[in-house]
Parts: C-alpha cells; structure tokens; sequence
C-alpha cells in the first residue's frame, strides 16, 4: 500500500516532539535505543510490540543484545518517514512506559 512521507511542515511538527527519537545515521527513519533492566524485561517489550506491529502491518527494524533494544522505523512504501512511523514511535513508547 501506498503511503505518503512526511511532508517539511509535518517533520517540523511531529518529529520534535517525540522524545527520545533521533535521525538515523544515512537514512530517512528515526532511531531510538530502549534501556531495560535485563534480557526478560527487553524481550518482553519486544513481544508486546511485535503484537502491536502486526496488526498495524507496520514492523519496526531492530536488533536486541541482552537489555537493550535499538528500533529503526522507516516506512519503505512511501520511500522514508511517514504518519505510520510516528504512530509506531508513540506505540513503541507506551509499551515501553507500561512494561
Ligand atoms: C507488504 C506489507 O504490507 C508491507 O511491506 C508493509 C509491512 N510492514 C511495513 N513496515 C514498515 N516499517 N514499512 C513498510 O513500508 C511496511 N510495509
């Protein structure tokens, strides 16, 4: 499915706002590295979001060593960052605050 990036003024607006998130290095998607107190607790948050992922047909890329969690998320189908990647950055962080 087709799916519109980020407009200059829509960046401006949402990407600020979403704490913790940062540019990717080379690419255009947001990054953020999530922190727990031990492996369960990291792989835990992961099986929450890949939940919350499906159902939205949105996946996140990631890799996982050992309590942290490091999240890249583009939307390929509209070739860099869209509405579908701000709502999955505000997921992630809900079901990283709720545990
Ligand atoms: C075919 C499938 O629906 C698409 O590849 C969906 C699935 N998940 C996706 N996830 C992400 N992060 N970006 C996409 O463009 C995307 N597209």
């Amino acid at each position: 499915m087709t799916v519109a990036p980020l407009t200059p003024d829509e960046r401006a607006a949402l990407l600020p706002a979403l704490a913790g998130w940062e540019p990717a290095a080379g690419r255009d998607a947001i990054a953020k590295r999530f922190v727990f107190a031990d492996f369960i607790a990291a792989f835990g948050f992961m099986a929450r979001v890949a939940l919350a992922a499906e159902k939205a047909d949105h996946h996140p890329e990631w890799s996982n060593i050992y309590n942290v969690v490091d999240v890249v998320l583009t939307t390929h189908d509209a070739g860099g960052i869209s509405h579908r990647d701000v709502a999955m950055a505000r997921t992630l962080d809900l079901l990283a605050a709720t545990g």
